[in-house]
């Protein structure tokens, strides 16, 4: 299996002196959900056109599959399929009509995929029901297999559960996760909705005025926003053996630069410190930390 399905190294897009994106470097691995998350006009859309090649970077390079000639990278785009900005349906033709087009367009002579990736997105049942009276969640679905069409190894799907009812959001949500666990496939997801990139990505990308500001993984961004109580002190053991005996919890976690984080205690911080004060144990700091997604995110960006 390849190491990395994606690398970017300082990828930068400009519209006349506007930077859209600004020295960019981020690696893809296999078999991961990536969440990619900015506000509007981050360039969350941009980064998404450079890598399917719709759009050209105006420096940096690109490798895909462990490709980077242009060459090569045209033939590796066809182990990718991308849904960015909204799905293309024919609203005049219902699933069939749409999947066939776009197989024919693709010039994949398999038939049977149609039927097969109907099936896989749940719109087995829409028969001659034309995409013009399809719900916007039917819809996202209908564009997800459409872009599954070259069975991707690599899907890209920008802004999918946008602007889609709690309904909608679940099943797109649940198709994604499917994708990843039964076809193996690696998925970058675009979203100004944390909380929701929160329910399927395994990494996250968070992108703000063109650069990627922070990318971390899911454990990672679990423990930024895990509330805990945070001390700092020269003597980490005997705070471990505190925390044990007096306190009778071993919910902690133990940094290498003399850190404590205690996840249990958070609302009773008094005494957690009397107690630790009692055992003549000195710190030198003692503070609540930890944030919810929102807030977290607004910190890497700025606001
Ligand atoms: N063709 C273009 N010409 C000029 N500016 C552009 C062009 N395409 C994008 N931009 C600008 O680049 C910036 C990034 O746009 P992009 O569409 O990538 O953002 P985004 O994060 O996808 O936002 P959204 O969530 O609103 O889709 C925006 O300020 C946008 O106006």
């Amino acid at each position: 299996m390849t190491e990395f399905i994606l690398k970017t190294n300082e990828l930068t897009k400009t519209y006349g002196r506007f930077n859209a994106l600004h020295n960019v470097s981020i690696t893809l691995k296999p078999g991961k959900i990536y969440g990619l998350i900015g506000q509007n006009g981050s360039g969350k859309s941009t980064l998404m056109r450079v890598i399917s090649g719709l759009s050209f970077p105006t420096s940096g390079d690109l490798e895909l599959f462990g490709k980077s000639s242009p060459r090569a990278m045209q033939i590796e785009r066809k182990r990718l399929g991308t849904m960015i900005e909204s799905p293309s349906l024919v609203l005049n033709m219902n699933t069939k009509e749409n999947m066939r087009a776009h197989r024919i367009m693709r010039g994949i002579p398999n038939e049977e995929i149609e039927d097969e990736l109907i099936e896989l997105v749940g719109l087995g049942s829409t028969g001659k029901k034309k995409v013009k009276n399809f719900s916007l969640g039917m819809k996202q679905r209908l564009g997800i297999a459409i872009s599954l069409i070259n069975n991707p190894e690599l899907l890209i799907l920008d802004e999918p559960i946008n602007g889609l009812d709690p309904i909608g959001v679940m099943e797109v949500r649940n198709l994604i996760l499917k994708l990843c666990r039964e076809k193996h496939i690696t998925i970058l997801i675009s979203s100004h909705n944390l909380p929701e990139l929160f329910q399927v990505a395994t990494d996250y990308i968070i992108i703000h005025d063109g650069e990627v500001k922070q990318t971390l993984t899911l454990e990672q961004l679990e423990n930024k926003c895990q509330r805990h109580i945070l001390i700092e002190c020269e003597e980490p053991d005997k705070v471990l053996g505190i925390l044990e005996t007096e306190l009778a919890t071993t919910n902690y976690k133990v940094l290498p630069n003399k850190t404590v984080k205690l996840y249990d205690y958070v609302d009773r911080k008094k005494e957690v410190a009397r107690t630790l004060f009692d055992n003549e144990i000195m710190y030198t700091n003692f503070s609540v930390e930890g944030d919810t997604l929102e807030n977290y995110f607004l910190s890497v960006i700025g606001g």
